[in-house]
């Protein structure tokens, strides 16, 4: 399969420093690719480079098969949707406003049953359907966080009517939400990847990270210093050593899990058999169990067994 987006020895520079170094990236359709890293580890620039939103120093990055930079910006606007971490708004939008810009960049019809139809879907599957008339400017962070969701999953729909070939870029999407919510939305990003498009996601949250990706990458000062199966790379030593925390591997526990942190007690991240089998697992069967230990909530899977890891 050929890569949607394609990125080659990309380097990042600002005044001499190095942002983004000899990164070399594929996105390919139908694979959610998750990247993990600390703070100002070069994740959202390196977003923004494989987006067009930034231009790299040296190295390339393609489009299907088109150098990036060639690429109008209408055109890139139906193939990709991009979800930044933060969006300042200069006017008093309402929700279904701020949702209806992602067809507006389109420059398609905005109007009509057609567009507003894509709009319901969309206000829907984030969520936010009830506050389609709130002004934007009085919702609270995870709400704004799901209205610009609700705007790119509108931008990707549109822009599907004549581009066969998508990306979305997701940075941090889920910061502000709460369990359920972020499980809704990367349960919607799982869905976009499986029909076709190519999802980058950057997150926080290694349990999400787990359960959801297909290809794991970890940046650290700028560089890619792992990338592949979430499972292998979660169950190394490198996570600790990048992030400067202790993490050690647990024994398998009965049933398969995703385990949400009580307190600052501990994460577990799932390997990948279970994160397929929780993807694929009812989110409804809540239980609270993990030896003697409370812990905040566990989303149970029956039929999973599987190892994990454990930051004490
Ligand atoms: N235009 C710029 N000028 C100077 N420094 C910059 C510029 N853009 C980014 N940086 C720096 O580059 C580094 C990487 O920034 P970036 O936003 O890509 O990090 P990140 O991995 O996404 O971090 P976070 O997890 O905190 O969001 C940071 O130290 C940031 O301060």
């Amino acid at each position: 399969m050929k890569p949607f987006v394609e990125a080659r020895a990309l380097h990042y520079a600002v005044r001499g420093v190095h942002i983004v170094a000899d990164a070399t990236l594929s996105l390919f359709p139908g694979r959610l690719v998750v990247i993990v890293g600390p703070n100002g580890a070069g994740k959202s620039t390196l977003l923004k480079l494989l987006s067009g939103e930034l231009h790299a120093s040296s190295g390339e990055v393609s489009c299907c098969g088109e150098p990036l930079r060639r690429i109008p910006a209408w055109l890139l606007a139906r193939r990709r949707a991009v979800m930044a971490q933060a969006t300042q708004l200069a006017f008093p939008f309402t929700v279904e406003e701020v949702v209806r810009i992602g067809l507006d960049t389109l420059g398609v019809d905005a109007r009509g049953e057609a567009a507003d139809e894509i709009i319901a879907r969309a206000l829907r599957r984030a969520d936010i359907s009830n506050l389609a008339r709130r002004k934007y400017d009085t919702l609270s962070g995870g709400e704004q966080q799901r209205t610009h969701f609700a705007r790119v999953l509108c931008q990707l729909a549109a822009g599907r009517r004549s581009e066969s070939c998508q990306a979305l870029f997701l940075d941090e999407p889920a910061a502000s939400l709460d369990i359920r919510h972020q499980l809704t939305l990367m349960d919607a990003a799982r869905e976009i990847a499986d029909s076709g498009v190519a999802v980058l996601a950057i997150l926080h949250d290694l349990n999400l990270a787990a359960a959801y990706a297909d290809q794991l990458v970890v940046m650290r000062a700028g560089k890619l210093v792992a990338s592949g199966d979430p499972a292998k790379v979660l169950a190394g030593g490198l996570l600790s050593e990048v992030f400067g925390v202790h993490l050690r591997l647990c024994a398998a526990p009965p049933k398969a899990a995703f385990i949400l942190p009580h307190g600052h007690a501990r994460r577990i991240a799932w390997s990948q058999p279970a994160q397929t089998a929780l993807r694929r697992g009812p989110l409804d069967n809540l239980v609270c169990e993990q030896g003697s230990e409370p812990c905040a909530t566990l989303l149970k899977n029956e039929n999973a067994s599987t190892s994990f890891s454990f930051w004490p």
